[in-house]
C-alpha cells in the first residue's frame, strides 16, 4: 500500500516534471499503478492502544507518521481515491502466493494496520509482538583448558643468543609459550609438523623462530639471490601483512635473511620487481602466490626447504586446496628441474662468490655469530633437496587430516590442550602393536618431546623405505590432483591411497560478495552419495593407517573438542529480532564510549553488504556524522553517475522530524574482503593502533589477526560452525590476556548453545533486561530505556530512508542476510532455521519499514543482488567472464581493454591474487616486439 501511496505522492510532486516512464497519469484523480514501483517506503508503526496508561511519547516521535499521513492526504486529496486504494490493497493481499505461508496473515494484519494509519497518534512497534526471551540455563560443561605459558624461557632453547636478545629487546618476550616450547625443538629437527593449539597461543612465533634459526646457521651465509628458502601461506591479506611484519622483526640480527610479502591487491609489477631482487622467506596468500607462479618467471621454489600453511583448515575450507596443491607441486617441480640443470649450480656459485666478497666486511663484524651459531638438522634440510612442511591451526577438521595426508611425510602431531597434550610421532608405532619398525634405528621409535632428537631424521629422510607405506600418509606428488595437472586419474588412484580430499569446484570458485554464504552453501552441496563414499574411504584408511600420529590426529578430530582461552568470559544474549539493531548500538556505546578505560571491540556479521551498510548507519546515527558526502561519493563511484532514476533522491521526501540524539565520540571501522586493498590495509592498521573503537567485519577478520587490546568480541550473527565460533572469539583474550565474548541469538536460535556445549564450549546467558540501558546516554531526554531505544530506532530508520541510495543498501544488506541465513550448514540448521524467521521483524533489524514482499520486489529489481558473486579474478578467461563487473571491461579508444578498478576491487577477496587477468595476447605481442 505504501508503495502505491508514495507513488501517488511522487506523481503529484512531479506534475510539472517529465513523467516517470513507468508511471502513467490518466487524469487528475485516476492513477495507474505500475507493477514494479521504483521504491517503497513503509511506516513501521503501530496504533497506540486507545486506553494507554503510559505517558505520551515526545511530540517529535508522535508526529512522524502524522506528517507523512498528512502529506499523503494533501497529495491524494480525495476520499474516493483512498477507497480505491483500499480496494487495490485487497487485491494485493489476495495474492497470497507472493508471501511465505504463515507470514501471510501477519502481512495482511500489517496492511490493515497501515490503513488505520490515517488517523490517530502512533508509536514505534519496537517492543510489541516480540517473542518471549527464553531462559535456557546452562549445562555443566567442563571446557578443555590449555596452559598458555610453559614456565621456560627462550634461552632454554637451543637457539642463537642474538635471537634471544632480539626477542627481549624488540618484542619484549622472554618466557616461552607452551606451543613454542613443544614445537620449536621439533621444527628445528627438520620434521614435518602439524600443530593444534588454541587461538592467541603464539603459533606464529613457534614456526617463525626456528625457520630463522635454521636459515641463519647456513654457512656460507645465504643471500637474497640464493632463492626462496621458506614459504608461509596464510589465508588473508591482513594475516599475511601481520606475519611478514613479525619476520621483519625477527631477522633484525640476521640482516642477510630477507623476508618478502605477496598478498593480494598490490601492483603485480612492484611485486615482480621484488621477486627479481630476491627473497629468503616468502609470506603470501595462496591466490597471489599462484598468480606469480604462473606469470613471474623469476619466482622459483627450487631452493625451498620449508613450507608453512598457517590456518591450514581454512586454507582448505575455502576451496583453495587446488592453490595450495599447486604451490606444493611447484616446489617439487622446481626442485626436480634444478637437479637436472648443471648451469644453475655454476651460476649459483658465481653469485655466491660475488656476494660473499661483498659481505666480507659484514662477516668480519659478525665473526662472533659464526662462532656461536648452532647447526640444526633443519639447516641441513634447507641445504638438501628435502622439504619440511608445517601445518598449524587452532581447530582441526577432517580437511586438515587430508591436507596432512597430501603434504606431509612422517609427521609429528603437537596438541597443547591439557589432559591430552600430545607430541605424537608418526614414526612411533602404536604401543599395542609392539612392532618397532625394523627399518629404523632403535631410537627413532622413542621420539620424545625434547630437543634431544638428532640427525636420525635426516637419515630417516634419506631412507626411502620409511615413508608413506608405513605411515599411511602419502607425500604429495601431484598425483592427488590429476585434474589440475592433467594426469590420468585412474592411475593416480591406484598409486595413492590418499583418502577423501575434499573436492571443491574452483571453477565456480568461492563467492566474494558474501563468501560466508557460499562457504555454507558448499557444505550443502555435498551429496549423500558422496558422504557414503567418504565414510567408506575412511574405513579403508583406518585399516591402513595405524600409527601414533594418525591415531592422535583422528582422536582430536573425532572428539571435536574445541579449545578456547580460559581467560575469555563467554556469554550469549537472546535478543528478539526487532531489538537487535538497537541492542547492538547499546552495547557499542556501553563498551566503546561509556567504558572509561576505552574499550575496543570487534563485531562479526554474516555478509559484507551488512558490514557496509550497518557500520555506516551506526556511525551516522551515533556520531551524528554527516553522511551526505559519503553518500554522493558512493553514488558517483557505484553508479558512475549514470543511473539517474536511482541517484535522484529529490522525490523521496518523507519529512520525519528527527528525535534529538546526542552525538558521541566513537570510532567505527569496517572491514570485509571486497574493500579496495589500500582501504583495507589502512583500516587494519588504524584499528590496530586505535585505543578504542569498534570494528564491524565479516569472518575475514576471524582468522589469525592479532589486534592488541580487543576486550570484547560480539557475534551479531551466529557463526556457521562451532569452529568459526572459536576463531571469532579467539580475537580476544590473546596471550593469556583477559577478554569477553558475547553472541546475539534470536529466541528461536537459543538451543544453538547446546550445540556449542557439545563441543565443550561453556557459555553463560546474559541478562537482556539491561541491554538497552546505555542508549539513555544517546537519547538523554527520554525518561526510560525503552523510550531511548525507540528514539534511536526512529533515527536509524530515518537515516535508512533518507535517500534511495541508503534504501538500496539497506535492502541489499537485508537480502544478503536472508540468503546467508537460508544457507546455514546442515549441522547447525536445526537451531538456525530460516523457517523460524519473521521477515517483517527482520526488516526492522535493518532499520527498514517495508514489508518482506516489498523488500523482495526491490531486491528483484536490483541488478547487484541478482549477479551471482565470484571472487576469482585471475587465471582463466572463462572464470573472469563469470565475474560480476566483467561487463565493466570496456574497450578503450585504441581497442585496449580498460578495467574498472573499483568494480574489480569490489569483487576481490582476500583469497585472491587481487590482480586483473593477464591479457596473454597483448603480453605475447609485447614480448615479440
Ligand atoms: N612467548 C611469548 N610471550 C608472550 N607473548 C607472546 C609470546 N609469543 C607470542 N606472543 C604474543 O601472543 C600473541 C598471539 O600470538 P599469535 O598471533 O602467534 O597467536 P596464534 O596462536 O597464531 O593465534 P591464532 O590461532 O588466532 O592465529 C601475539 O600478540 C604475540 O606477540
Amino acid at each position: 500500500m505504501d508503495d502505491m501511496q508514495l507513488n501517488i505522492t511522487v506523481a503529484k510532486k512531479n506534475q510539472n516534471k517529465p513523467v516517470n516512464k513507468k508511471f502513467v497519469q490518466k487524469n487528475n484523480t485516476e492513477y495507474k499503478f505500475k507493477s514494479k514501483p521504483d521504491f517503497s517506503g513503509k511506516i513501521i508503526a503501530r496504533k497506540r492502544p486507545q486506553n494507554t496508561g503510559q505517558k505520551k511519547l515526545p511530540q517529535q516521535i508522535e508526529e512522524e507518521p502524522q506528517n507523512k499521513i498528512r502529506k499523503i492526504h494533501t497529495n491524494t486529496n480525495s476520499d474516493s481515491k483512498s477507497d480505491d486504494l483500499a480496494g487495490r490493497l485487497r487485491d494485493l493481499s489476495e495474492n497470497k502466493g507472493k508471501f511465505h505461508g504463515k507470514d501471510y496473515q501477519l502481512l495482511s494484519d500489517d496492511i490493515k494496520l497501515k490503513q488505520k494509519l490515517k488517523s490517530g497518534p502512533w508509536i514505534s512497534s519496537l517492543f510489541k509482538n516480540n517473542p518471549e526471551v527464553p531462559k535456557i540455563g546452562q549445562k555443566a560443561v567442563r571446557p578443555v583448558v590449555e596452559k598458555v605459558f610453559a614456565g621456560k624461557t627462550f634461552s632454554d632453547l637451543n637457539i642463537h643468543p642474538h635471537s634471544v636478545a632480539n626477542l627481549k629487546q624488540n618484542l619484549n618476550l622472554t618466557e616461552l609459550m607452551t606451543v613454542q616450547q613443544k614445537a620449536i625443538p621439533i621444527i628445528l629437527e627438520g620434521r614435518d609438523v602439524l600443530i593444534r593449539s588454541q587461538t592467541g597461543s603464539g603459533k606464529t612465533l613457534a614456526y617463525a623462530l626456528p625457520v630463522i634459526e635454521g636459515l641463519q646457521a647456513i654457512r656460507p651465509k645465504i643471500n637474497r639471490h640464493d632463492g626462496i628458502k621458506a614459504i608461509v601461506v596464510v589465508p588473508t591479506r591482513e594475516l599475511a601483512v601481520q606475519t611478514y611484519e613479525l619476520f621483519v622483526k625477527l631477522v633484525k640480527p640476521f640482516v642477510w635473511i630477507v623476508p618478502g610479502l605477496l598478498s593480494g591487491g598490490q601492483k603485480r609489477k612492484a611485486e615482480k620487481a621484488r621477486l627479481r631482487k630476491g627473497l629468503s622467506i616468502l609470506v603470501g596468500t595462496p591466490g597471489r602466490i599462484n598468480d606469480h607462479l604462473r606469470h613471474t618467471h623469476s619466482l622459483n621454489f627450487a631452493k625451498t626447504g620449508c613450507l608453512i600453511l598457517d590456518e591450514a583448515d581454512r586454507l582448505l575450507d575455502m576451496g583453495y586446496e587446488k592453490d595450495v596443491s599447486a604451490i606444493v607441486k611447484a616446489i617439487e617441480d622446481h626442485k626436480k628441474a634444478a637437479t637436472y640443470d648443471p648451469m644453475a649450480l655454476v651460476k649459483q656459485t658465481i653469485v655466491k662468490k660475488v656476494s660473499d666478497n661483498e659481505e666480507v666486511e659484514e662477516q668480519n663484524e659478525t665473526e662472533n655469530v659464526v662462532e656461536t651459531s648452532v647447526e640444526h638438522p633443519l639447516t641441513k634440510v634447507f641445504l638438501s633437496k628435502e622439504r619440511q612442511t608445517i601445518l598449524l591451526s587452532a581447530t582441526l577438521t577432517k580437511a586438515v587430516e587430508n591436507l596432512a595426508g597430501i603434504t606431509m611425510q612422517d609427521p609429528v602431531f603437537i596438541d597443547t590442550s591439557d589432559g591430552k597434550a600430545v607430541v605424537a610421532d608418526s614414526l612411533k608405532p602404536k604401543p599395542v602393536q609392539e612392532e618397532p619398525n625394523q627399518n629404523l634405528p632403535e631410537d627413532v621409535n622413542n621420539v620424545k618431546e625434547t630437543s634431544e632428537h638428532n640427525t636420525k631424521d635426516q637419515a630417516r629422510r634419506n631412507d626411502q623405505s620409511c615413508d608413506s607405506s608405513r605411515t599411511g600418509l602419502k607425500p604429495f606428488s601431484g598425483t592427488n590432483h590429476p585434474e589440475l595437472f592433467g594426469e590420468n586419474k585412474n592411475e593416480t588412484e591406484k598409486i595413492t591411497n590418499k583418502p577423501n580430499v575434499k573436492k571443491t569446484s574452483n571453477d565456480d570458485s568461492d563467492s566474494d560478495s558474501d563468501y560466508e554464504y557460499f562457504k555454507v552453501q558448499k557444505s550443502l552441496e555435498k551429496k549423500p552419495d558422496e558422504t557414503k563414499t567418504e565414510e567408506k574411504s575412511e574405513v579403508t584408511e583406518q585399516e591402513e593407517t595405524s600409527n601414533v600420529f594418525v591415531d592422535a590426529l583422528k582422536t582430536a578430530i573425532v572428539e571435536d573438542e574445541l579449545v578456547l582461552p580460559a581467560t575469555v568470559n563467554q556469554t550469549f544474549l537472546i535478543v528478539p529480532m526487532k531489538l537487535r539493531l538497537v541492542t547492538l548500538c547499546s552495547l557499542i556505546v556501553e563498551h566503546c564510549v561509556l567504558n572509561k578505560k576505552g574499550g575496543k571491540m570487534i563485531v562479526f556479521m554474516a555478509t559484507l553488504e551488512m558490514v557496509d551498510y550497518l557500520s555506516e548507519l551506526i556511525e551516522t546515527v551515533l556520531t551524528g556524522k554527516d553522511n551526505k558526502k559519503t553518500d554522493s561519493k558512493k553514488k558517483g563511484s557505484q553508479n558512475g553517475g549514470k543511473n539517474d532514476e536511482e541517484s535522484d533522491s529529490s522525490d523521496f521526501e518523507i519529512n520525519y522530524s528527527e528525535p534529538g540524539l546526542v552525538p558521541l565520540d566513537l570510532d567505527v571501522f569496517s572491514l570485509h574482503g571486497s574493500m579496495p586493498h589500500e582501504t583495507r590495509m589502512e583500516v587494519f592498521k588504524q584499528f590496530r593502533t586505535a585505543k578504542h573503537g569498534v570494528l564491524i567485519c565479516t569472518d575475514v577478520a576471524a582468522r589469525g589477526l592479532d589486534v592488541p587490546r580487543v576486550d570484547l568480541v560480539l557475534q551479531f550473527c551466529a557463526p556457521a560452525s562451532a569452529t568459526d565460533y572459536v576463531h571469532r572469539v579467539g580475537r580476544t583474550g590473546r596471550a593469556a590476556q583477559v577478554g569477553a565474548a558475547t553472541m546475539f541469538l534470536l529466541p528461536s536460535e537459543a538451543e544453538f548453545v547446546r550445540h556449542l556445549e557439545q563441543k565443550r564450549i561453556r557459555l553463560r546467558q546474559s541478562d537482556e533486561s539491561k541491554a538497552l540501558e546505555a542508549l539513555r546516554t544517546v537519547a538523554p531526554s527520554e525518561h526510560s530505556m525503552q523510550r531511548a531505544a525507540i528514539a534511536v530506532q526512529a533515527k536509524l530508520e530515518h537515516v535508512a530512508h533518507s535517500s534511495k541510495e541508503w534504501l538500496a543498501r539497506a535492502s541489499r544488506a537485508f537480502t544478503s542476510w536472508v540468503r546467508f541465513y537460508s544457507g546455514y550448514p546442515r549441522e547447525v540448521r536445526m537451531w538456525l532455521d530460516a523457517r523460524q524467521l519473521h521477515l517483517g521483524h527482520a526488516a526492522k533489524a535493518f532499520a527498514l519499514r517495508d514489508t518482506p514482499a516489498a523488500l523482495a520486489r526491490r531486491a528483484k529489481a536490483d541488478p547487484r543482488v541478482k549477479v551471482k558473486p565470484n571472487n576469482r579474478l585471475t587465471v582463466h578467461d572463462e572464470e573472469e567472464k563469470k565475474r560480476p563487473g566483467f561487463e565493466k571491461l570496456k574497450m578503450g579508444a585504441f581497442g585496449n581493454k580498460i578495467l574498472n578498478k573499483q568494480t574489480s576491487m569490489h569483487t576481490a577477496s582476500e583469497y585472491d591474487s587481487g590482480l586483473p587477468p593477464v591479457d596473454t595476447y597483448s603480453y605475447k605481442k609485447k614480448k615479440k616486439q
